[in-house]
């Protein structure tokens, strides 16, 4: 009889602390075979996922025993939390253990898309010295916006801050009064975050109220040349709108770090925009090896309470 499943990589000490209390089945493979995790699932209390996993109502059926799912990670999107709590379920994010290395990859995205400089190895390999063209911008003194002001984007904000940007952000949820907004500008309205952003890094979930949020109206209040940052969630963007204001240059470039769709389709709206200053990455944002060892902690940790309070 098997107590625990993790469905998608773990750090191997996290998976040994669990093992000593637990029969546990690691197998980072079974988030590709549905079937197999479903066949798997009566008599499990806790299901390990990533953000791979469809944690939804057929999956839930099949396991009636559940009484926690960890989520190695802060996005819930896979998950049917509503279902969950009806079933006395817990939902079990890992939150905080990976805004390091979210802060650390937005902060770097940010700078190499400013300066412009680092899609120069073909050519300086070919021989080619193209110096002028490779003249960029510097990010202190620019103004970085932030859609949504949660902790990953106030850690963020505490590192632009140290590099000399201002720091501006939009958060209608936001306790006006929390002391983190000594390091970010209170914008009321998104529309004037994109119009004062050189750089623009977003924070908020994927919700009905955020699906396309930077549409082609968002982008068009965007400052000329300015450029984009998404590691949240891919449906906040509209992938054909951002990809014709890269064409068009009416902004300076983009990275993605999640999709609409991932792994992305062969043909993508995106393909068109490549040479523009656009740096895709397959959701990597908040997977270090330092914040697999986090979240992985966390999560057994968690996991462990919810499983031992219930014994
Ligand atoms: O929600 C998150 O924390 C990110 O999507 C990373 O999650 P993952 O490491 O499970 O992909």
């Amino acid at each position: 009889m098997v107590d625990v499943v993790i469905s998608e990589f773990m750090d191997a000490a996290a998976v040994e602390t669990l093992t000593q209390r637990y029969a546990v089945h690691f197998d980072a493979a079974l988030v590709e075979d549905r079937e197999r995790l479903l066949s798997m699932g009566r008599g499990v209390r806790a299901l390990i996922v990533r953000n791979r996993t469809r944690v939804d109502e057929a999956l839930l059926a099949r396991f009636p025993d559940l009484e926690a799912v960890g989520r190695l990670g802060v996005g819930l999107d896979n998950i049917d939390v509503a279902r969950c709590q009806e079933r006395g379920i817990a939902v079990l994010p890992a939150t905080g253990g990976n805004a390091s290395a979210v802060a650390e990859y937005v902060i770097t995205g940010l700078l190499m898309l400013r300066r412009g400089a680092y899609h120069s190895t073909a050519a300086v390999l070919d021989g080619d010295w193209p110096r002028q063209a490779l003249v960029g911008h510097e990010s202190q003194g620019c103004v970085l916006g932030l859609v949504g002001f949660g902790g990953i984007a106030r850690e963020v904000a505490r590192r632009a801050q140290a590099l000399g940007m201002s720091v501006i952000a939009f958060d209608p949820f936001a306790d006006p009064s929390d002391p983190a907004w000594q390091m970010a500008e209170h914008i009321e309205t998104i529309e004037s975050l994109l119009a004062r952003s050189d750089g623009v890094s977003l924070h908020v979930p994927l919700t009905e109220q955020t699906r396309h949020l930077i549409d082609t109206e968002a982008i068009a209040s965007m400052r000329p040349g300015s450029v984009l940052i998404n590691t949240a969630r891919g449906g906040i963007v509209d992938e054909s709108a951002l990809a014709d204001a890269l064409c068009e240059g009416r902004i300076g470039g983009a990275l993605l770090d999640v999709f609409e769709c991932e792994p992305l389709p062969a043909d993508s709206d995106l393909t068109r925009a490549s040479a523009c200053n656009l740096v895709l990455t397959p959701h990597v944002a908040g997977v270090t090896h330092e914040s697999n060892v986090n979240i992985s902690a966390m999560t057994a940790r968690d996991v462990s309470r919810v499983l031992e309070g219930n014994a």
